[in-house]
């Protein structure tokens, strides 16, 4: 059998049929565009009789499209098919999809006709499309809960008609892979004509397995793939076309096919979605979530610093990424740190390195995420102090919106403790006032500020303060993720340099 694999992405069909999905003409545009660098055989542009702005998309992009077939979306009904041709006649590679539902429950309570009533107006909906368009795909909606005996008598019907291309959908996401597999033998057995043309499927994720059962009809002889970006679509959504455009790429010993996919261009395509409709995937999602290419882990960071391959399977490379990730967080450990410090330009002793992973260990308890600026601020800051002369031991701040605030600091100088205690205007002020209580010395604090160094609200602070004593102004640092303390240390900085 053909070895070619078509991928139909239906993102602007199925896909904007998901709440919160729709797209303008605009952005549906850009879309088709990207869809057609990844490689798309065939781009599902729209739902012409859905709309007047589903129609002008789909005349659009037929008219830009030139390296994929535009394919739109009919019911069988003919003003539908007049629509679907009057949107894609300008496309360089038409195709008119037409569907009508085959199972008993769709036949009898939505669309209130026969069997054989179906049968016909499939028959005269797809002679009229392909006296329209060259190539023209009929489904049948629900196949999956329809009779096989039906499925192949509708099928051979239309494919007379001119069909080229026949869909199977799993509409609502029924089937598992054995019985996918079986049930398309089974129709394929009983269908006269089904081998002479493409076998499509088109499988919901209702239960999860609508990328399993892609994979299962293609063993059954399927050749076309419908599929939508990060797997949007009508409820649970579709077979996600980056996942299996990755499965035949990774694993083509057990799928040996060909494909026209560039992968390197699935990251891309992905975040372009997702900007689009403002619809992000979950961070565990396969080959496009954040952590798809993320290690935070010692024993695997230390493996995929290594090698690679101890622990993926996929280069972030050939899905487009630049790099593979190595998060560092409170389950990281000295290799991935010492590699992390590296790549950050500081070259240090190996004591230092364990006195800064130390420091970045308690630091990853405190904050979920560990940003390199974090890591720069340990390094720069966080590896001194041990012989200072003035050393923070304790601190507490009473503060609320309808009590005076109270600093109470106790710091070690030289090896005693020496306690003092003040109340001004807010937190940070009181906490300086208590330790200028501690002290027996004649300082001007000159200037102090506060900055957030770091993402999100457990942002470290960073404090500067500025101080005179004498004639010389010296400078204190600090930082940390509370900005109270940050700014005692940055005080007593300066105060040690003194
Ligand atoms: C499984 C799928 O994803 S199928 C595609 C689903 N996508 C969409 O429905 C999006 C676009 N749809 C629409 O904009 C609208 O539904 C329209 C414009 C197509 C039709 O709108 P309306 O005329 O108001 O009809 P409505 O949507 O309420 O009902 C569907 C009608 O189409 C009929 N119908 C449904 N499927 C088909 C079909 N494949 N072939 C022929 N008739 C069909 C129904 O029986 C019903 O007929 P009735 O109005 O005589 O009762
Ligand atoms: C129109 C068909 C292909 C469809 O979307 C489905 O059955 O889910």
């Amino acid at each position: 059998m053909d070895k070619k694999i078509y991928f139909f992405d239906t993102t602007l069909r199925d896909g904007e049929q998901s709440p919160g999905c729709s797209m303008n003409k605009r952005e549906k545009l850009l879309l088709a565009k990207q869809l057609e660098r990844l490689g798309a055989d065939v781009i599902e542009a729209g739902f012409a009789a859905a709309s007047e702005g589903d129609f002008e998309s789909i005349r659009e992009i037929a008219g830009e499209i030139k390296n994929s077939t535009v394919a739109v979306l009919a019911r069988t009904v003919k003003s539908d098919i007049d629509k679907a041709y009057e949107a894609v006649k300008d496309a360089k590679k038409p195709r008119i999809h037409t569907f009508i539902a085959t199972s008993d429950i769709h036949m009898k309570y939505k669309l209130k006709m026969t069997p054989e009533e179906v049968v016909k107006r499939a028959e005269e909906m797809v002679k009229y499309a392909s006296s329209l368009v060259p190539e023209v795909e009929f489904s049948a909606e629900d196949a999956t809960r329809s009779s096989t005996d039906f499925l192949a008598e509708i099928f051979d019907k239309v494919i007379l008609a001119g069909a080229k291309i026949i869909n199977i959908p799993d509409t609502v996401g029924y089937m598992t892979p054995d019985k996918f597999y079986e049930f398309i033998m089974e129709v394929r057995e009983k269908s006269k004509y089904l081998d002479t043309v493409t076998i499509s499927v088109h499988c919901h994720n209702d239960l999860g397995l609508g990328v399993a059962n892609t994979l299962a009809a293609l063993k059954a002889g399927a050749r076309q793939f419908e599929c939508t970006i990060n797997g949007i679509g009508e409820r649970a959504g579709n077979a996600a076309l980056e996942e299996l455009a990755m499965i035949l790429k990774t694993r083509k010993d057990v799928y040996d096919f060909e494909s026209n996919i560039v992968t390197e261009e699935i990251s891309k395509t992905s975040n372009l979605l997702s900007s689009i409709t403002g619809v992000y995937v979950q961070p565990n999602k396969a080959i496009v979530g954040a952590n798809a290419f993320a290690h935070e882990s010692g024993i695997h960071q230390h493996g995929m610093l290594s090698n690679p391959e101890t622990y993926e399977i996929m280069t972030p490379e050939s899905i487009g990424l630049k790099e593979t990730k190595m998060v560092l967080g409170k389950h990281s450990g000295r290799h991935a740190f010492r590699d992390k410090i590296k790549s950050l330009g500081f070259d240090l002793k190996e004591e230092e390195v364990n006195e800064a992973f130390e420091k970045f260990k308690e630091l990853a308890d405190q904050k979920k995420t560990i940003y390199d600026s974090d890591i720069e601020v340990i390094l720069t800051r966080g590896i001194n102090g041990e012989d200072d002369k003035y050393k923070l031991k304790r601190f507490v701040v009473n503060s609320g919106n309808t009590i005076s605030t109270m600093a109470s600091v106790l710091l070690d100088i030289d090896g005693k403790e020496v306690e003092g205690i003040a109340s001004a205007g807010g937190p940070i002020d009181s906490a300086i006032r208590a330790i200028e209580k501690c002290l027996d010395m004649d300082i001007t604090l000159e200037d102090y500020s506060l900055q957030s160094i770091t993402e999100g609200t457990d942002a470290l602070g960073y404090a500067t303060v500025k101080l005179r004593y004498g004639d010389n102004h010296y400078l204190g640092r600090d930082v940390s993720v509370d900005v109270v303390e940050a700014s005692i240390n940055a005080y007593l900085d300066a105060v040690n340099k003194i």
